[in-house]
C-alpha cells in the first residue's frame, strides 16, 4: 500500500537519522521532501527539529507494516520513549495511507497531528501539492488555514540527501 511518513529527529546526528528511514525503504520511496528545520511545537524548550516528509509504496505492506517498520528503525535510531512531544532521535509517523481511517490508538489514521502540523504540511506539499488529508480535506487549504507564525517556524533547510 501507499504510505505517507513524517519524519522528525531532534538529537544526535538529525540529517543521519532521517537518512537511515529513506536509505532502508530503498526503491519502495516514491518521493522525497527536501529537509526542513523546524522550531518545536508541544514541548517549546528543547533543540530544533529536522522534519521531512517521504511518500513509500509496496504492496506487500499494510498500515500496521508501515507503522512496525517506522518504529523498528526508531529503535534502531536508539530512541528512547520518555516525554510525549519531548527530543527524540527519530520520529516516523504514519499521516495516511491510501484512504484507510483507524481509530485504534496504536494506530491512528490519518494521523490526528496532521491538520495542525506546518511540520508536516509543508513539506508533503512541496512533493504532493493536490493531496487529499482523508476526512480533512485538500492540505493546500489546511496549510492555508494555520497561522503565519506557525508556517514561518518551518524552514526550508537543504535538498534531501541520497
Ligand atoms: N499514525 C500513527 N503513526 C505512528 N504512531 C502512531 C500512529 N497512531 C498511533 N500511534 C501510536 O503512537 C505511539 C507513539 O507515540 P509517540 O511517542 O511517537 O507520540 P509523539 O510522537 O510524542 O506524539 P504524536 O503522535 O502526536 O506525534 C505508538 O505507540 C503508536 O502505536
Ligand atoms: N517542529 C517539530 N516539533 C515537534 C516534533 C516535530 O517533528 N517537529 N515532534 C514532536 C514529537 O511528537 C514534538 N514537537
Amino acid at each position: 500500500m501507499r504510505a505517507v511518513l513524517s519524519l522528525g529527529s531532534n538529537l544526535g546526528d538529525r540529517l543521519g537519522h532521517l537518512k537511515s528511514v529513506v536509505d532502508f525503504f530503498g526503491p519502495a520511496v516514491v518521493a522525497v521532501s527536501s529537509v526542513y528545520e523546524t522550531e518545536p511545537w508541544g514541548v517549546e524548550d528543547q533543540p530544533d527539529f529536522l522534519n521531512a516528509v517521504c511518500i513509500v509504496d509496496d504492496p506487500a505492506r499494510d498500515e500496521w507494516a508501515w507503522l512496525r517498520a517506522g518504529q523498528s528503525l526508531e529503535a534502531r535510531a536508539g530512541r528512547v520513549r520518555e516525554v510525549r512531544w519531548g527530543p527524540r532521535t527519530l520520529d516516523v509517523d504514519v499521516v495516511t495511507v491510501d484512504g484507510v481511517r483507524s481509530d485504534d490508538p496504536e494506530l491512528l489514521l490519518p494521523h490526528p497531528g496532521t491538520p495542525d502540523r506546518a511540520s508536516v504540511l509543508i513539506p508533503w506539499m512541496e512533493i504532493e501539492p493536490d493531496a487529499v488529508l482523508p476526512g480533512h480535506g485538500p492540505i493546500r487549504e489546511l496549510l492555508e488555514a494555520r497561522p503565519e507564525s506557525d508556517r514561518a517556524s518551518v524552514r526550508l533547510l537543504q535538498s534531501f540527501p541520497r
